[in-house]
Parts: structure tokens; C-alpha cells; sequence
């Protein structure tokens, strides 16, 4: 079944009709790239599926209901989040309290003055639990912000991770990263689904990773749906190489 559709969406500002006429549908449990030239639309596309503005047009659906005038707590609670170009952690506090602050959060424990020594266990094994899947366990007691770049990206994966998404938005999660860190986030992101089953869409301007990782990819160019395909039809369409990678069609 489709987790998500999106049908004839389109959003305006003001003159500028930033998305027109997308219709796409993502299957669950697949890791869907979103790539296109700058301006084309991918963040747009991001904010109206996360809730952060309604389309102007069209309607989208998850999990069989419309969620079109959804906002981001409403869509946050049903299973979409999202990551953003700018790392989103408390950079004072350790890795492991940035953890349990989002177990918290997620438990509906972080407004109780007081926790009782079982449901601390529940929530600390939880914190292990979440080191343990993106691998930061071993910096667990380091202050965030003194981590890499890098690192701090894998925290945030991890406090997302606390709110259980069933489809995840990333948008452009290897940005600003060295080679080593980009193949533990693209390690990172197979195994988020593969393993854990989770759906996921991504923004990736580096062609090589969207090539290696998603099932499929959806072309954006001047707010218009140009290509969907796996990475050899999409490597192979002649629009995509003319507006996008650079080749003559
Ligand atoms: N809140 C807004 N108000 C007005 N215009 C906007 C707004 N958000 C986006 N736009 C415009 O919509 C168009 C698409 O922008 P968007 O940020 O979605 O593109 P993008 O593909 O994510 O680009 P990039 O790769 O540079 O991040 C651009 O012309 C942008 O200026």
C-alpha cells in the first residue's frame, strides 16, 4: 500500500508558483530520493508534506487519510518527521541527555516534576537502545557540542528516532560532511531502512549516494515533476541529464 500520495499538489507564493502538478506516490518502506537544481522545489515540497504550509492546490494522503491542512505537531504525532539542512540539537548537554530528553518528550514524560526509578530504567534502556542503532555509544557522555559535524548529525538522527517516525524526511543529512562521515550517514540511512523498516525520503545533492541508496527518485526542476525512476532510468533519461546533470539530451 502507499504510506503517501500526493495528488496535483501545487503552492504559490504571491506571483511565484513555487510547485505545480505533483502527483507521486511512495510505497512503505521505501527510501525515496528528492533531487533537483537549486529553486526546484525540494524543500517546498518538504514543508507542505511535514505541514508546514498547505499546498494552494491538490491533496495529500498518508496511510489512507488526507492530512492536507495537517500541521507539524498534528503530522508529528501520526508518524512524519523531519530533519533539516541545520542540525537541530542541544549543544550543551551530552549526547546521552539529548537522548533522553527526546525519550522523554516522546513518553509524554518531560512536564512531570518527578519520574519514578522503573520508568528511568524503561527510559534509559531506551537511550542505549537509540545509541546503539546510530552507533554514537561510545561518545555518549561527550558534550554535543563539542562532537564533529558529522556526529552531531547521527545525535539528530537519534532524537527523530525517539519520536518512532514511520516516514522520515531528511533533507540534505550529509551536507558539510567529510568522506567518512558521509558513509556512516549513508550506512545510517540503509540501515534506518532496511532494518528498522522505517520510510524515508531524502534531499541529496550528492549524486553518487542518491544513485548507491534510494529504491527510487524523483526529479524536481522549476517546481515540476521532470522524472521518477529507479537510479538506471534516471541515470539514463535524457531530461534529467539535459536539466540536471549537466549532459546534452
Ligand atoms: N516561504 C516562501 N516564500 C516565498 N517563496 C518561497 C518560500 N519558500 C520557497 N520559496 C521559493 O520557492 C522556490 C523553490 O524553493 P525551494 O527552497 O523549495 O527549492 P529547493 O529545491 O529546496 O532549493 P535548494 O536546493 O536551493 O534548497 C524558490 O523560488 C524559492 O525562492
Amino acid at each position: 500500500m502507499s504510506l503517501l500520495v500526493l495528488n496535483d499538489v501545487g503552492r504559490r507564493f504571491g506571483a511565484l508558483q513555487a510547485l505545480s502538478g505533483i502527483s507521486l506516490s511512495v510505497e512503505a518502506g521505501e527510501l525515496r530520493a528528492i533531487i533537483g537544481p537549486n529553486g526546484a522545489g525540494k524543500t517546498t515540497l518538504f514543508n507542505l508534506i511535514s505541514g508546514y504550509f498547505p499546498p494552494t492546490d491538490g491533496s495529500i494522503v498518508f496511510g489512507g487519510e488526507p492530512i492536507t491542512a495537517g500541521t507539524p505537531t498534528a503530522l508529528v504525532k501520526r508518524g512524519i518527521i523531519r530533519t533539516f539542512q541545520i542540525t537541530e540539537i542541544f549543544l550543551s548537554l551530552t549526547v546521552r541527555e539529548n537522548l533522553r530528553v527526546a525519550v522523554e518528550t516522546a513518553m509524554g514524560l518531560n512536564l512531570r516534576p518527578w519520574i519514578s526509578a522503573a520508568v528511568r530504567t524503561v527510559v534509559m534502556n531506551q537511550v542505549e537502545n537509540l545509541a546503539e542503532i546510530v552507533r554514537i555509544t561510545a561518545k555518549l557522555d561527550r558534550v554535543a557540542g563539542e562532537l564533529s559535524h558529522g556526529d552531531q548529525r547521527v545525535v539528530e538522527i537519534g532524537i527523530v528516532l525517539a519520536k518512532s517516525p514511520k516516514l522520515l524526511l531528511l533533507d540534505e543529512p550529509t551536507a558539510g560532511m567529510g568522506d567518512e562521515e558521509t558513509h556512516h550517514m549513508t550506512d545510517l540511512i540503509r540501515r534506518l531502512n532496511k532494518d528498522q523498516g522505517i520510510t524515508m525520503l531524502f534531499v541529496e545533492h550528492d549524486m553518487a549516494i542518491v544513485f548507491g541508496i534510494a529504491d527510487r527518485i524523483t526529479v524536481l526542476d522549476n517546481g515540476r515533476m521532470l522524472a521518477e525512476g529507479n537510479a538506471t532510468e534516471i541515470a539514463a533519461n535524457p531530461r534529467v541529464q539535459a536539466a540536471y546533470l549537466g549532459h546534452a539530451a
